[in-house]
């Protein structure tokens, strides 16, 4: 059986109170695969960050339950939440990088929260990464002097930068043109046949598709379509 990095039961979610109370989410159920990369499809407003921000444990688990590597995390405290953070890449729109750190220093920044290993190593692991997206000759570069895709690509280097165990990414491509954007989707899925790295992706990107080994569609708060990509060899167990 293919292990999963994420099991989702009967997970319904709400904003708001009283009569304002909306709900968000409506008896979600879904397994994701070790090392596969799943796509979340669906019109604006269908609960595709909502979703994604809760299996990020960046929301608290109201009803129903979701399990992360093995951690549950209805009634996770805080603390609980922080550790299994920082096994996590997260890359949003909107990149927030450090205006006044270079690029280097802003992936650098994604190992430091971790508190791990010394500065050189640090720097090493932040220009490989910035080199396999390609941005080798832009290390030392404040992000006012990069274009928007560059930026992304600083923000999606400093989500990977710490060897996450499942990268969440809400349209991280949306920046990028064709082939950096088919690129960096490509890197995702070379980290999930090296690392089993899985990841979780928001996209309106209808290239991205043929690249993903599951494609998961919601509607109005629900999942009305599940189905497997094209290329499935990430999927695999090992
Ligand atoms: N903080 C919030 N407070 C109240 N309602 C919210 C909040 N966040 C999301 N919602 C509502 O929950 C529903 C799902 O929103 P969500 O952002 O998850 O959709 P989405 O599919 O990611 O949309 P988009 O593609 O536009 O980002 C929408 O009706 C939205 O208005």
């Amino acid at each position: 059986m293919t292990e999963a990095a994420i099991t989702v039961r009967g997970l319904d979610h709400f904003f708001g109170e009283g009569d304002a109370r909306k709900q968000a989410l409506f008896d979600i159920n879904l397994e994701v695969a070790r090392g596969s990369l799943t796509v979340l499809m669906g019109p604006s407003g269908s609960g595709k960050t909502t979703l994604l921000t809760l299996m990020g444990c960046l929301r608290e688990v109201h009803a129903g339950s979701i399990r992360l590597l093995d951690q549950d995390l209805f009634d996770a405290d805080e603390t609980t939440r922080i550790v299994m953070r920082r096994r996590l890449g997260f890359i949003f729109q909107a990149h927030n990088l450090h205006d006044s750190l270079t690029a280097r220093q802003n992936v650098v920044m994604g190992l430091q929260v971790h508190g791990r290993g010394d500065g050189k190593r640090h720097a090493a692991a932040a220009d490989h990464i910035l080199a396999l997206l390609g941005l080798g000759e832009r290390l030392d570069y404040l992000p006012a002097n990069l274009s928007g895709g560059q930026k992304q690509r600083v923000a999606i280097a400093r989500a990977l930068v710490s060897n996450p165990d499942i990268i969440f990414a809400d349209e991280p491509t949306a920046a990028l043109d064709k082939v950096s954007g088919l690129a960096t989707v490509q890197l995702f899925k070379d980290l999930g046949q090296a690392r089993r790295t899985t990841t979780v992706m928001v996209t309106h990107d209808p290239r991205i598709l043929d690249l993903a080994d599951r494609v998961v569609t919601l509607q109005d708060g629900r999942i009305v379509e599940d189905r497997a990509g094209v290329m499935r060899d990430n999927a695999q167990p090992r």
